[in-house]
């Protein structure tokens, strides 16, 4: 199967894939828009300046301009790409608590304060509602055919909680992950066969960050659809190719319409089209391999401790069959790019610490597979992978919309506030860790004061925490403790870091694997 088919995507005559139908038809109007836009936009450089510290609001805050809120501040002082940047500079300017407002008039709080931050991420909601990313939700309502809901990760409130209660629980067993670990040795074992393919004579590896979106494919694809897809071949198929890059327009997608001029919610624009290819080739795709997953599946023998996730999804008979299918999609596509960032962030760190990972190559077997009880031994190795998430974590901040009023400091939120926890900047705050700015493990061994665990919450919080968090770490640990089992990592320079809805490595990324 070519990538072109994937790519370009030209639907197979089953598969239906129009632009918009949800969207009002104002095909007359665009220029009209463009033209407002312009003009504010244009406005709003003006003004800037002159209304810049004036506004009277409780929070500080940048300000907030009619119809654009505070969004002009992405189209001119700060970047999309470089959004954690963006966040760390209006912390240094307003303050670790401030308020921006969307084009539509709702203000969202940021807040990086250690005490607010412990009190949001205490807050012990049944339903937390987590705002959901409104272009999936648009798109997804306007295809009934398709989706139930919005799906269990734009869900809200009881519908929310029925998909959690029943598409969940399989994941976040003990018992179905301790299944996973010989697949997951295996797993590990060809990635690092693939790096040995990939690694030139000096040890370097170019396109590291491809390599392991390819690992976290084959490895939540496995544990989804209990079967090995091949994406750790040396030469990948067309279609392990095109759902690893339309994942990532996927997100990036996302935020340009959550961040961008939201001129998608009113005409079909090409950001919304591009949204709706990705999701579209998605869906296309990740049912193929759910096809072929349930027809491989009827044919063999089925071992409970290793019968498919989703197949215990599809014997549900609380869920919607439509729910059941999204639910693999989400979990999949929820879980690449997270995972696969999370690894390069985590060697990158660690490659500024050679003696850290001699430590953790000192307390493992030379080499073979890894046992849970193995890698419990080793507690550098959790040391290593806590700190990356602390320092440099995939998501850095948590979103939320409060359920009951709430105080902070001489603050009054009220219900439904729109909050941004910012845990990845608290992370980073002297005043919350010791040597806050450095990658330094052992603080996990020996505690150092300032120390504030609390607010490390690299998968969330609370109930609508990541189910995929017992997945990840033993899958970090595991492939960490194989690739120290066997190299030295080393980087050159600093890793370039932007913002595609998560924190990813800026591709291309070249490590360097020196034999012990
Ligand atoms: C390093 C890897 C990962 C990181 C850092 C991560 C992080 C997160 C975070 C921060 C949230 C939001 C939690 C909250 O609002 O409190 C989340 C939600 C979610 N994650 Fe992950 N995740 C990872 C991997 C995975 C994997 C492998 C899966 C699936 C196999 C997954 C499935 C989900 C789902 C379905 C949700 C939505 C849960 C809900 O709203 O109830 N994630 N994740």
């Amino acid at each position: 199967m070519s990538v072109r088919r994937y790519v370009a995507f030209i639907p197979p005559v089953k598969l239906r894939y129009t632009t918009p139908p949800p969207l009002v038809d104002w095909s007359g109007v665009p220029t009209l828009v463009l033209a407002l836009v312009a003009f504010l936009m244009a406005a709003t450089a003006l003004l800037t300046r002159s209304v810049e510290g004036k506004r009277p609001t409780r929070l500080p805050g940048p300000p907030a301009l009619p119809l654009l809120g505070t969004r002009w501040l992405f189209w001119s002082r700060y970047k999309m790409n470089k959004l954690h940047e963006a966040y760390e500079d209006m912390f240094r300017r307003y303050g670790p608590m401030f308020v921006e407002t969307t084009p539509g008039g709702t203000m969202v709080v940021s807040i990086a304060e250690r005490t607010a931050l412990e009190t949001v991420l205490r807050i012990p909601a049944k339903r937390p509602y987590r705002p959901p990313t409104e272009i999936v939700q648009v798109y997804r309502r306007s295809r009934p055919d398709r989706y139930a809901s919005t799906g269990l990760v734009n869900e809200q409130g009881e519908k929310w909680y029925h998909l959690r209660r029943h598409l969940t629980s399989e994941l976040t067993s003990p018992h179905t992950i301790q299944g996973f670990i010989p697949e997951l040795n295996n797993i590990c074992d060809d990635f690092l066969i693939l790096l040995k393919t990939c690694r030139r004579p000096d040890g370097i590896v170019h396109g590291f960050d491809q390599l392991t979106n390819r690992m976290g494919l084959e490895s939540v694809c496995g544990l989804m659809l209990g079967t090995r897809l091949g994406f750790l071949e040396r030469r990948m198929s067309g279609r392990a190719a095109a759902l690893a890059s339309v994942v990532k327009a996927h997100f990036r997608a996302q935020r340009d319409s959550y961040y961008g001029a939201p001129l998608w919610k009113f005409a079909p624009t090409s950001l919304y089209k591009t949204f709706v290819r990705s999701e579209e080739t998605i869906h296309m795709i990740v049912s193929e391999l759910m096809e072929e997953a349930k027809s491989r599946s009827r044919g063999a023998a089925q071992d409970d401790g290793m019968q498919e996730i989703f197949l215990k999804i599809l014997d549900n008979p609380e869920l919607d069959m439509r729910d059941k299918k999204v639910a693999v999609i989400d979990f999949i596509t929820a879980g690449i790019e997270t995972l696969a960032n999370s690894l390069v962030f985590l060697l990158y760190l660690l490659s500024g610490r050679a003696d850290w990972q001699q430590r953790i190559r000192s307390e493992l077997p030379s080499c073979g597979e890894l046992r849970v009880e193995q890698l419990a031994a080793a507690p550098s190795v959790r040391a290593a992978v806590n700190e990356a998430f602390r320092l440099l974590p995939t998501a850095p901040f948590l979103a939320r919309l409060l359920d009951a009023p709430m105080t902070i400091g001489e603050h009054r939120l009220p219900a439904g506030t729109f909050v941004l926890a910012h845990t990845g900047a608290a992370c980073r705050r002297e005043e919350n860790f010791w040597r806050a700015n450095e990658y330094l493990p052992e603080r996990w061994i020996d505690v150092r004061e300032p120390h504030a665990p609390a607010i490390v919450a690299p998968f969330g919080r609370g109930r609508r925490m990541c189910p995929g968090k017992r997945f990840v770490e033993l899958e970090l640990h595991l492939i960490l403790a194989k690739i120290l089992q066997h190299w030295r990592v080393e980087f050159d320079g600093e890793l370039d870091i932007q913002f595609d809805f998560l924190l990813s490595p800026k591709s291309p990324v070249s490590l360097r694997l020196v034999e012990w």
